[in-house]
């Protein structure tokens, strides 16, 4: 939605607005011309500056608790979670033109091409009336990040990496329970690869560019969400309109601002 009336808004001068009104009173349909009511550039009202939604993506290995964390958030700061894993298994659900191919890339861990994934976060995006979301899961590799820049247009604000030993993500992923495919031995090897290979250089990108935030992601998801609210209260755009207003509880050796 930001996008298409950010798009839309400009096309609108006060001057057009009348002479559709003209229109619509003298029974003339919109495009039939009233010969005397002429347009000039100077008239054209400038579009009102649409802000950018403000956009975290939330990085971390399979089973860091990125879903569970993302769930948090929503509740205290009213985000948009969009899961990119999520978005994927209801094109299988769904058993749309791409199903198939995503349902064999997810089961061998690999990553699905990032034109599908940034397209499917693009439907999203533009369809919703939230300003602030929450991108889980995405970017996974560097090609997924200068897909989602040239398709999307826009950085994201901050970027969450849930720092967790392999170790301790393998014994969530094959307790998880969700009934997912990819929730084995195996697959998970394939994906703690992945990661390393592929999603190690996208958070040393943010790390550089001063947007990344690391959390210790072992603890109770409590203590764990206590590391995570300082940094969304530190944005005022985020606390207008959350459903709490939660105090920093920051404790410093947990979080790390990599800037
Ligand atoms: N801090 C935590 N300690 C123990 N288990 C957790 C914690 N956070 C999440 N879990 C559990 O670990 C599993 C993986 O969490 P999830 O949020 O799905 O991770 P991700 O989205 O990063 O793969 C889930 O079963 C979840 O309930
Ligand atoms: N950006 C993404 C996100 C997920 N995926 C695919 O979807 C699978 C599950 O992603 P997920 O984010 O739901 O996984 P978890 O980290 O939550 O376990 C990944 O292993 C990939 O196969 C992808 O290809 N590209
Ligand atoms: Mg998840």
């Amino acid at each position: 939605m930001w996008r298409r009336v950010a798009l839309l808004s400009p096309m609108i001068s006060s001057s057009s607005r009348s002479l559709m009104l003209k229109q619509a009173a003298s029974g003339l349909k919109v495009g039939e011309s009233l010969s005397t009511d002429i347009i000039h550039p100077e008239e054209r009202v400038s579009p009102p500056k649409e802000k950018a939604p403000f956009i975290t993506f939330v990085l971390g290995g399979p089973g860091s608790g990125k879903g569970t964390q993302c769930e948090k958030i929503v509740e205290t700061f009213g985000l948009q979670h969009l899961s990119a894993g999520d978005l994927l298994r209801r094109e299988i659900a769904m058993h749309t033109d791409n199903g198939d191919m995503i349902l064999n890339l997810i089961k061998d861990g690999k990553i699905v091409p990032s034109e599908v994934t940034v397209k499917l976060i693009q439907k999203e995006l533009e369809s919703s009336d939230s300003r602030k979301f929450l991108i889980d899961g995405f970017p996974r590799t560097e090609e997924n990040r200068v897909a989602f820049e040239r398709i999307i247009r826009a950085d994201p604000d901050v970027v969450l990496f849930f720092d967790c030993p392999e170790e301790e993500m393998v014994k969530r992923v094959l307790n998880r329970n969700q009934g997912r495919i990819d929730d084995n031995i195996t697959t998970m090897k394939k994906r703690l690869k992945i990661f390393n290979a592929l999603n190690r250089p996208v958070i040393d990108y943010y790390k550089n560019k001063g947007k990344l935030y690391t959390i210790n992601a072992v603890g109770t998801v409590d203590d764990i969400f206590q590391h995570v609210l300082p940094i969304f209260n530190s944005f005022e755009q985020l606390k207008e309109g959350s459903h709490v207003n939660p105090q920093s509880h920051l404790g410093p050796s947990l979080v790390e601002n990599s800037s």
